[in-house]
């Protein structure tokens, strides 16, 4: 079904477009862009990924598992021992001081149950993800990291590390925290109520489908937040917390949130989806200052931040999705 359009008076933020067939060929003018999107605001658009199939039926899958009675979600709700993994009805979260709740409920399905099914690695899930695990899910968590990869393999050369270094921080043989998301906001909250409050993702790449408008990006300099239009076919990349730690900050991670979608589109459940490239479970994290010029010295050259986790990304994942 077509939306209504994005409303053209609404000021929005723009961001580089990133073609994704272009990065493969090594168009270096096109791995020179991503290199400057992903230092200056840390998101970028898209193009040209060969993921929209793929998408789309996640969106189906999505929705037809929003519409399971709330009593049957819960049961697969991801709890409150610091899981990701799961169901997370709206209403759970605070998204600000204040203690307002925010207004979105999402299913995240890990990458490893999904390639595992059926057996389990993590937790279980609603019947009909159980449905689309392999029809589904599991070519979109398999085909999303191989776009991620390519990214994380260019950003690896251009901080100077050793070829492969980032790839091999999120091994195929180890499990981790890397999942497919899939939201739904529902119409009739006030225009300015946050369905999810100001945060910044964890992981490396975030990998984002978006239909409807709502996402806010705050620029660097900015003192208000900006919506990202979204545009058919393109999807929207983020760097993650894990990412910008190894590189010692030169990889910008940036503050978002999501809005009702304006105009017309606030009418609208809104949907989207999201996959989370991050890293093995036993990756420490901290900045690659022993791997690349680059990034021991983005490190000396910052004063005042801790580039030294000490934690490992399971440890990491599990204190940031508790508090
Ligand atoms: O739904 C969106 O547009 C963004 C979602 C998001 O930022 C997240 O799930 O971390
Ligand atoms: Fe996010």
């Amino acid at each position: 079904m077509l939306s209504p359009p994005f409303p053209d008076e609404v000021p929005t933020h723009p961001l580089l477009i990133i073609d994704y067939q272009l990065l493969q060929e090594g168009d270096a003018g096109e791995t020179e862009r991503l290199w400057e999107a992903a230092r200056k605001l840390g998101f970028w658009y898209l193009k040209n990924h060969g993921i929209e199939e793929e998408a789309s039926r996640m969106f189906n899958m999505g929705q037809e598992m929003m519409r399971l009675p709330l009593e049957e979600k819960m049961k697969y709700g991801s709890g409150n021992d610091g899981r990701s993994f799961g169901y997370k009805a709206a209403g759970s979260t605070a998204i600000d001081v204040s203690g307002q709740q925010d207004t979105i409920e999402y299913v995240n399905v890990s990458k490893d149950d999904a390639l595992a099914y059926p057996n389990i690695v993590h937790c279980t899930y609603p019947s009909t993800v159980n449905k689309g695990m392999e029809s589904t899910i599991t070519p979109f968590v398999t085909k999303s990291p191989h776009v991620n990869d390519m990214i994380l393999e260019i950003l690896n050369d251009k901080l100077g590390l050793p070829k492969g270094m980032l790839t091999n921080l999120h091994p195929k043989d180890e499990y981790g925290g890397s999942e497919a998301r899939t939201t739904k906001n529902p119409p009739g909250y006030a225009p300015d109520r946050m369905a999810i409050g100001a945060h910044m993702d964890f992981g490396s790449l975030s990998f984002l489908h978006n239909r409807l408008g709502g996402l806010q990006v705050l620029p660097p300099g900015y003192k208000e937040c900006q919506y990202v239009k979204p545009i058919p076919g393109h999807t929207i990349c983020n760097v993650g917390d894990a990412l910008s730690l190894f590189s010692g900050g030169i990889l910008r991670l940036n503050l978002h949130r999501v809005l009702p979608p304006p105009g017309l589109q606030s009418h609208l459940d809104r949907y989207s989806l999201v996959f989370f490239t991050r890293p093995g479970n036993s990756v420490i994290l901290r900045a690659l200052v022993e791997d690349s010029p680059l990034i021991t010295e983005a490190v000396r050259s910052t004063l005042g931040k801790n580039f030294e986790s000490g934690k490992t990304a399971k440890e990491w994942f599990t204190r940031w999705v508790k508090y």
